[in-house]
């Protein structure tokens, strides 16, 4: 796709088709945007991060990864339209303008490049990254489970064929040392939001304790918030609350991992639908979620700027 003008953010799109979009994406961003590569994969594609910035040095930042788990093509598809928006209103809009005259933003439009070409070429129901293990035939580790947050813990297997593998090692994925090394780094991240599918949910820590985190009572509010601006654009309802009590017990996440490192605004998305179609959410649903999610995004970022 030669310019970002003309793509389609009506259709799903192959790894490549993303890959070239940002190119023109970041050219016609008159500055705003460029494109940083922080690591490959285990099949040695670049994994590319998009940031948003009007200046500053090292200003407080956001970080919002889109597609880590492979078949949830809803995810990088919201990422696409929503980084356009972002370039659109800024100028126009106040939320978008006062957040990026203040804070940089880090979209990681892909996060696991080999999964999600897999899901084109192989397996449409692929999940985990495509590592190999010594030992055994089968592939990958779920990358939500990598993270060194009570890794190995329950809510996350041992077993090198299950979907949710937590791997040989915390960080043993590419894709997840990558976010881990850049994050860390940085050292200045407000906010950490990990964008899945499905089940139309709104999540904060903890998924490995049923120990409230110390911020409870301000992301419960902050969560309601957020879906309640959501549901105001087509009526889509989310749940919220811990992962623990509102999905299941889980080890090693990404957001887990980014609370306990001290980013307070730690939370999860999982767009639609609730079931009806799954991961296999239809191309005509796309922009009425990216539409949605960055209302409920916005509503987030805003919070996140003001304290
Ligand atoms: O199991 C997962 O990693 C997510 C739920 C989740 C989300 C955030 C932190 C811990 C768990 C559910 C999903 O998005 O992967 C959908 N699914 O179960 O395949
Ligand atoms: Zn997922």
């Amino acid at each position: 796709e030669r310019n970002s003008q003309t793509f389609n953010y009506a259709s799903y799109h192959t790894l490549d088709e993303i890959y070239t979009w940002m190119d023109s994406f970041v050219a016609s961003s008159s500055g705003l945007v460029s494109k940083l590569q922080i690591g490959t994969t285990f099949e040695n594609r670049p994994i590319y991060v998009l940031r948003f910035s009007t200046g500053g040095v090292n200003r407080p930042a956001i970080w919002i990864n889109f597609g880590i788990h492979a078949r949830e093509w809803i995810s990088p598809a919201t990422s696409l339209w929503f980084a356009n928006k972002l370039v659109s209103e800024y100028g126009k809009d106040s939320s978008v303008s006062s957040l990026l005259n203040t804070m940089d933003l880090y979209l990681e439009i892909v996060t696991n490049p080999d999964g999600y070409s897999f899901t084109h070429t192989n397996n449409r129901m692929w999940r985990k990254t495509r590592s190999n293990h010594a030992g055994t035939s089968c592939k990958g580790v779920d990358p939500n489970r990598n993270f060194d947050a009570n890794f190995g813990g329950p809510g996350a297997s041992g077993n090198a064929c299950s979907s949710t593998y937590y791997g040989p090692y915390v960080n043993s994925e590419k894709e997840v040392k990558a976010i881990v090394d850049f994050v860390t780094n940085h050292g200045n991240f407000k906010s950490f939001i990990d964008v899945h599918s499905y089940s139309q949910l709104l999540m904060f820590p903890y998924g490995y304790t049923s120990t409230k985190p110390k911020d409870y009572n301000e992301l419960m509010e902050l969560s309601k918030k957020s879906i309640t601006a959501l549901a105001s654009v087509h009526g889509t309802k989310y749940r919220y609350g811990p992962i623990l009590t509102t999905i299941y017990q889980s080890s090693g996440s990404s957001i887990d991992w980014a609370y306990d490192q001290g980013i307070k605004y730690a939370f999860c998305f999982e767009l639609r639908d609730t079931g009806r179609y799954g991961f296999i959410l239809p191309a005509n649903q796309i922009i009425a979620t990216a539409e949605e999610t960055y209302v409920g995004l916005m509503e987030i970022l805003d919070h996140v700027r003001l304290n």
